[in-house]
């Protein structure tokens, strides 16, 4: 049967096919928020939100901590996947066993089996703030898919090409929602429109993206 007629929620389907490897599940994560923000609380009490700074200098707008195996950072060496936090020298705090569990069965929902992630980038983002135009290929293979989980303020997600200079689509991302790109489009550029001021009423005036990857 057709997606469309499956899994409706507040009267949207909870899955929409985006595009070639790229699926909307949106509210897959409604019924976990509360432990997700939890969870993000703990992590960022030991390796806490910090502003990196790009390769050429330029200090990133929006706050990012890590979980897992491996975390990602950029500084004046470049972009990569580092074992430890550079900002204590200690081993970024495990993955929780909820994102693990929940980013495993967001990306099987969304066609894309055996998703093992090693790494949970915590992106913050206040109003104003946005993330640029970019293709995550700081990773050792590109066969994994990404899961990115909204949570908070709602924010315009662009969806790009393969290429920076075509054409992207918008995508409204809400709390609870989950994408996932993969396949033909893992390396499809893509970023987020500067926040609306607003309020939250779980979290504030803030929006917090767990982005999930297969890094090493
Ligand atoms: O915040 C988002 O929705 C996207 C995050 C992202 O693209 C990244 O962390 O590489
Ligand atoms: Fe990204």
């Amino acid at each position: 049967m057709n997606d469309l007629f499956a899994d409706f929620d507040d009267g949207l389907p909870q899955r929409e096919d985006l595009a070639a490897g790229v699926v909307l599940l949106r509210g897959f994560a409604r019924e976990q928020t509360a432990s997700l923000l939890l969870a993000v609380a703990q992590i960022t009490q030991a390796s806490p939100f910090r502003q990196m700074s790009t390769p050429g200098g330029y200090r990133m707008s929006v706050a990012m901590s890590n979980c897992g195996a491996l975390g990602w950072i950029a500084d004046s060496q470049g972009y990569r996947y580092a074992a430890r936090d550079p900002l204590n020298n200690h081993a970024w705090p495990a993955m929780p066993e909820v994102f693990l569990a929940l980013a495993r069965s967001a990306a099987l929902e969304a066609g894309f089996a055996d998703f093992l992630p090693d790494v949970c980038l915590i992106n913050r983002y206040a109003p104003g703030t946005k993330l640029s135009m970019h293709q995550d290929k700081d990773e050792a293979d590109f066969s994994a898919p990404i899961v990115s989980i909204s949570l908070g303020l709602p924010a315009i997600f662009l969806l790009g090409g393969l290429q920076r200079n075509h054409p992207s689509q918008r995508i409204g991302l809400s709390h609870g929602d989950v994408l996932v790109w993969g396949g033909p489009a893992r390396l499809r550029y893509h970023g987020v429109l500067a926040l609306k001021q607003d309020s939250h009423a779980e979290l504030g005036a803030c929006r917090i993206n767990l982005t999930f990857r297969q890094a090493a």
